[in-house]
């Protein structure tokens, strides 16, 4: 005898990546052309678009923000494209530049909890995000006070994560966040944070000149180069089978990196 049929089972589909970018073009005024692009990024995973100077890196980041629109292409973001005034889904991202980007006439304190000023918030529900991500970031509570003249770099630092991370995006977008700091600040940064990634599962983007740090931070890196993704695999991948002679030149180019055995 036949088992009688079960309750209907429904495919479960994969997640949409949380980010997508298909065929995406963007041209300059200067006549620079960065594409075309295409790349995805599922969720909870990190990826560090590397390479040199000029190679199109920061207008990748921008283009997923939303901030500029391809000229060619589509930009998607949990499985929808993003047109040009979807603050809604830009506010599930947290976009870190270099330094914090902090106003100056603000302190820590209100450039952290600025949106949620701007949301509404109740101070009391403020105050308590806030040391919930002083904690996280491990800014010490005296420096929530001081204006971005009174922080140290890393403090400073620490203040633009807390403010990129305020309204719990599912994707943080990170342009050269460690870039101006000294090794050791730069080092205890880079543990803090991959510390508090993992803890949060957030879906990563970071854009970096540094190899050791793209590696250390991203399961995965895109090496661009003239506009275009030359490659994108984990680091050992690109060791063994580089796609293209740039990609072994800019591997091997960064010096204080540990190449694994025969390389
Ligand atoms: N706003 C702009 N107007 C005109 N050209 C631009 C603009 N932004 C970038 N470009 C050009 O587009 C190309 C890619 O620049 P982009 O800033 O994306 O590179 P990058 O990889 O981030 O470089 P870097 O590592 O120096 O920041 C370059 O040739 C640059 O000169």
């Amino acid at each position: 005898m036949r088992e009688p049929p079960g309750e209907l089972e429904i495919p479960r589909l994969p997640p949409p990546p949380a980010i997508a970018l298909d065929a995406v073009v963007k041209r300059h005024g200067t006549g620079a052309v960065v594409g075309p692009i295409s790349l995805a990024l599922p969720p909870g995973r990190t990826l560090a678009l590397v390479g040199p100077s000029g190679a199109g890196k920061s207008t990748l980041l921008r283009l997923v923000l939303g901030l500029i629109r391809p000229d060619e292409g589509t930009v998607g973001f949990e499985g929808a494209p993003i047109g040009p005034r979807d603050d809604a889904l830009r506010r599930r991202m947290g976009y870190v530049v270099q330094g914090g980007g902090l106003f100056p006439h603000l302190t820590a304190r209100g450039n952290a909890g600025l949106l949620a000023r701007w949301l509404g918030w109740p101070a009391a529900r403020i105050d308590a995000r806030i040391a919930e991500l002083a904690a996280l970031v491990r800014l010490e509570p005296e420096a929530l006070d001081r204006f971005p003249g009174e922080l140290s770099g890393g403090q400073a630092q620490r203040v633009g994560l807390m403010r990129a991370l305020l309204l719990d995006p599912a994707v943080l977008l990170l342009d050269e966040p460690l870039g101006a700091l000294d090794p050791l600040t730069r080092a205890a940064l880079q543990d803090d944070l991959r510390a508090a990634f993992a803890a949060l599962g957030k879906t990563v983007l970071l854009v970096t000149h540094d190899l050791a740090e793209a590696v250390f931070f991203a399961e995965r890196l895109a090496v661009l180069a003239g506009g275009r993704v030359l490659q994108e695999g984990t680091f050992e991948e690109l060791l063994r089978s580089p796609a293209d002679p740039f990609v072994t030149r800019f591997l091997h180019a960064q010096r204080g990196l540990s190449f694994p055995e025969g390389r």
